[in-house]
């Protein structure tokens, strides 16, 4: 089989210019283009020069569309709303859309829903085998501890990151939620301030942290009357992420239209 055709979109960020370097390491998947947005001091550079990996001869372009109806796959990890437009082209184009973006509202997730009836979608608030992995070590723990067990969620990032709670938290809170089997939206609590009064039994609290450069830290606490479990996971390079979304691309070509998780990726 050819090599995947993958467009990088926000390919000057962060994540887009780690996307870029995992492409070029790893078999099996070719860069065709890359996206920033209209306006960006980015546009005409070449993407592997950015990326720090050597010339490719692909320069950032302002044109997904372009982009989209020659490739069989797009890697984005931008914004919500840069999100939901790019999964209505990936949708008309058919081809793979895997998105990393956190900090999707209700209105966003219902857009990328519509978009997978076409597009083969792979959406996961963390790529990381380690999160997933540590996913599954929670929804067992909040099945096996009761409502003694308070769950609190911690997570901290960098100084430059735009969302909180992180996507990684909620999928842990959701992963809780599902040991527990409550739904997370009726029952998380985001922020306490002033008098809050007890702790409601049953809640998932969430706690968020900024600053420096910290790739991404999650702590999933449980806490009881005289113990306390901790399940903790450190990124400490964007390269997971990089190469988990790369995986999910390859994964995603063989599949049929739908929405997709890490968890469907990496068998777990
Ligand atoms: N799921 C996972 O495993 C991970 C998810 N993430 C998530 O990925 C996202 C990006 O993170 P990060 O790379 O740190 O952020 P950055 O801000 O560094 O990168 C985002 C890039 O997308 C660009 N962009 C925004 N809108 C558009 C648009 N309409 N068209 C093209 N490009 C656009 C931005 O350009 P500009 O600066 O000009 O706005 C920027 O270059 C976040 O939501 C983050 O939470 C991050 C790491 C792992
Ligand atoms: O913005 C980031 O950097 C990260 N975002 C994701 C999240 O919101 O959980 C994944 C990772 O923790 C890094």
């Amino acid at each position: 089989m050819s090599d995947m055709r993958l467009v990088v979109v926000g390919a000057g960020g962060r994540m887009g210019r780690q996307l870029v370097q995992a492409i070029t390491e790893m078999s099996g998947v070719t860069v065709c283009a890359a996206i920033e947005r209209e306006g960006s001091k980015f546009l005409g550079q070449d993407a592997g020069t950015l990326a720090g990996v050597g010339e490719l001869g692909v320069p950032l372009t302002d044109d997904p569309l372009a982009a989209f109806v020659k490739a069989e796959g797009v890697l984005d990890f931008t914004r919500p709303d840069a999100t939901v437009g790019f999964a209505e082209l990936t949708a008309q184009a058919r081809i793979v859309h895997v998105i990393g973006t956190t900090g999707f509202d209700a209105a966003h997730e219902a857009k990328i829903e519509a978009a997978a009836r076409h597009a083969r979608i792979v959406k996961s608030g963390n790529m990381s085998l380690g999160v997933n992995l540590l996913a599954e070590l929670v929804r067992s723990a909040a099945r096996a501890l009761d409502e003694d067990f308070d769950i609190e969620i911690v997570e901290m990032h960098h100084r430059h990151k735009v969302d909180a709670p992180s996507g990684t938290a909620l999928l842990l809170g959701e992963a809780a939620a599902g040991g527990r089997e409550i739904d997370l939206k009726a029952r998380s609590v985001r922020v306490r301030d002033g008098h809050t009064g007890e702790r409601p039994v049953g809640d998932i609290g969430f706690a968020s942290l900024r600053g420096g450069s910290v790739v991404g830290d999650h702590t999933v606490i449980l806490a009881g009357e005289g113990e306390r479990i901790e399940l903790t996971h450190k990124a400490q390079d964007r390269a997971i992420f990089a190469r988990g979304a790369v995986k999910a691309a390859l994964w995603a070509r063989r599949q049929k239209p739908g929405l997709y998780s890490m968890v469907d990726v990496l068998g777990l």
